[in-house]
């Protein structure tokens, strides 16, 4: 199935009231007319022109609220993960735009972001999707100077960052992503999500430097991993969510940093580049182009990232722009940046795999009650079925305020009668008795029919699934590790990672 990149901007309120703002219209909330100003010269901007226009699957003004944007932009992307599918939300601005308002949130409950209501949604909904089973897990990781870490590993509170493990990637022989060193955690419920995200949070501030502190400079994914089971089919799938907070997106020669900070500022806008050249390169081969080679290697980002930049991912892109002049150039920087990203689309599928073992046991337990229902059936002409509760002990009189009851009539009081709904069934006429053995008769005789069918029905089903089994478990060992590589299998494969992992740390 094909699914259209959707790219929503975000403005943040402006901090002065001044001329200095950024003069624009908004129409139906979708297009952002730019209007140019004169005495701003700007290498970038066509002259000639006195506005610019971009469109969007919706725009957020300075209004919006963290709800809105959550309900717009996140609840249709989480109910299609719940359903299977994996998913990725980025946000993508200058600094100080307002991605970390928009992703995380700031101080309050009230002005919490995408990921805590994220959270919130998805165990809401869990629980009242009750026919099918989920198990949550969380990652969150950090990719700083081209190295990802992990934000979940409390050991980095006491050491600084140089001693940190390096998650380590690496790619199968079908060219997926494996990550090596990345503590993955079972969520329960809303809260162990929260604190996650807080420890992450908090682990993150403390390994900043001096500059970090007022401006992220490293790259983050929060990551959510669902394994779901569909109880009525027995269908497994496992789909991720990343909400992705990227550093911020402005120019070294804007930020006029040194040294260290230098450096740090020249692997962001390397990263951020090499983001960009992923998305002209799709979308040149979306246009009909011959580019085979995406440059997905080029950083660790667009590395981790290449399932959400044009593979099996639904993606959905938060812009966000300042709304003052002084910042006219990043605004248009990441404006059109926008523009080509809502240009692409991914070919998203279900991650689903069918226990077939499963099927066939429930199967074949189904087709067990029922013999056994048939028999006792034929036995005695009623069933004991925990559904079939008695609701009430009076009598039921085949004559009702004194009239005799049609067929019709007769035969529904029959039926509570032997589905010892009634206890007792008052026959007051030859005739009556007459009418109630016949119904009983027919009644009889459309059970025993129904039984035959399920059961035919049931068996058909079951030689069905037993003849897959029977053929999957003859298929050559190459063809199931082929089928355990697969990137949906990565979370089963994590026991084994956890346990390279505790190999390894008493050395580190
Ligand atoms: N829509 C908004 N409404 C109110 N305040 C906002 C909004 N967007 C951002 N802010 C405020 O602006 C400041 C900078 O925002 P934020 O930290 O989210 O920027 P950022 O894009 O994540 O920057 P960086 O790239 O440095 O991480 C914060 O104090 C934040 O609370």
């Amino acid at each position: 199935m094909k699914s259209q990149f959707e790219v929503y901007l975000r403005l943040k309120p402006s901090n002065n009231q001044s001329q200095n703002s950024m003069q624009y219209q908004l129409y139906h909330n979708k297009r952002l007319q730019v209007l140019l100003p004169r005495n701003v010269k700007l290498g970038m901007i066509n002259n000639n022109r006195d506005n610019l226009e971009f469109n969007f699957t919706h725009v957020f003004d300075q209004k919006s609220s963290q709800d809105q944007v959550f309900s717009k932009v996140t609840v249709p992307v989480i109910n299609s993960f719940l359903d299977g599918y994996n998913a990725t939300i980025f946000a993508y601005g200058q600094t100080g735009s307002g991605k970390t308002y928009t992703m995380s949130g700031a101080e309050t409950w009230q002005l919490r972001g995408v990921i805590p209501r994220t959270l919130s949604y998805i165990f809401d909904e869990i629980d009242k999707r009750t026919k099918f089973q989920y198990k949550i897990y969380i990652s969150f990781m950090e990719i700083y100077n081209e190295n990802a870490y992990d934000l979940l590993e409390k050991r980095h509170l006491e050491i600084p960052l140089e001693q940190w493990n390096k998650i380590a990637l690496y790619e199968d022989d079908q060219d997926n992503i494996h990550l090596r060193d990345l503590s993955i955690h079972s969520c329960n419920n809303e809260q162990e999500g929260i604190d996650l995200l807080m420890m992450g949070n908090f682990i993150r501030q403390v390994s900043s430097t001096p500059m970090n502190q007022s401006s992220s400079r490293s790259h983050c994914i929060f990551t959510v991993t669902l394994e779901g089971c569909d109880t009525t089919t027995e269908t497994y799938f496992v789909s991720k969510l990343h909400l992705v907070d990227l550093a911020g997106s402005e120019r070294i020669s804007k930020s006029q940093v040194e040294g260290n900070l230098l450096n740090e500022a020249k692997y962001i806008n390397l990263s951020l580049t090499y983001l960009e050249q992923v998305i002209i390169a799709l979308n040149e081969r979306m246009k009909g182009a011959n580019r085979q080679h995406i440059p997905y290697r080029n950083s660790l980002m667009t590395t981790l990232l290449k399932d959400s930049l044009g593979g099996n991912c639904k993606t959905v892109m938060i812009a966000t722009i300042s709304s003052e002049n002084d910042n006219l150039e990043e605004t248009f920087s990441t404006l059109r940046f926008s523009q080509r990203v809502g240009q692409l689309e991914n070919e998203i599928r279900r991650n689903e795999k069918v226990d077939l073992e499963a099927v066939v046991k429930r199967l074949e337990q189904e087709k067990l009650v029922l013999i056994r229902e048939l028999e006792q059936y034929q036995r005695s002409g009623t069933v004991n079925s925990n559904n079939k509760k008695p609701q009430t002990q009076q009598q039921i009189l085949p004559q009702q305020n004194g009239m005799p009851l049609n067929k019709k009539q007769i035969q529904e009081k029959v039926e509570l009668y032997l589905n010892e709904q009634v206890t007792q069934l008052d026959v007051q006429s030859y005739d009556d008795a007459q009418m109630c053995f016949e119904a009983m008769k027919d009644l009889y005789n459309i059970r025993m029919k129904e039984y035959v069918t399920e059961l035919t029905f049931i068996s058909e089903k079951l030689q069905k699934y037993d003849e897959i089994l029977t053929r999957k478990k003859e298929q050559s060992s190459f063809l199931e590790q082929k089928e355990n590589s697969s990137p949906e299998n990565e979370i089963y494969k994590r026991n084994e990672f956890q346990q390279i992992n505790s190999k390894q740390k008493p050395n580190q």
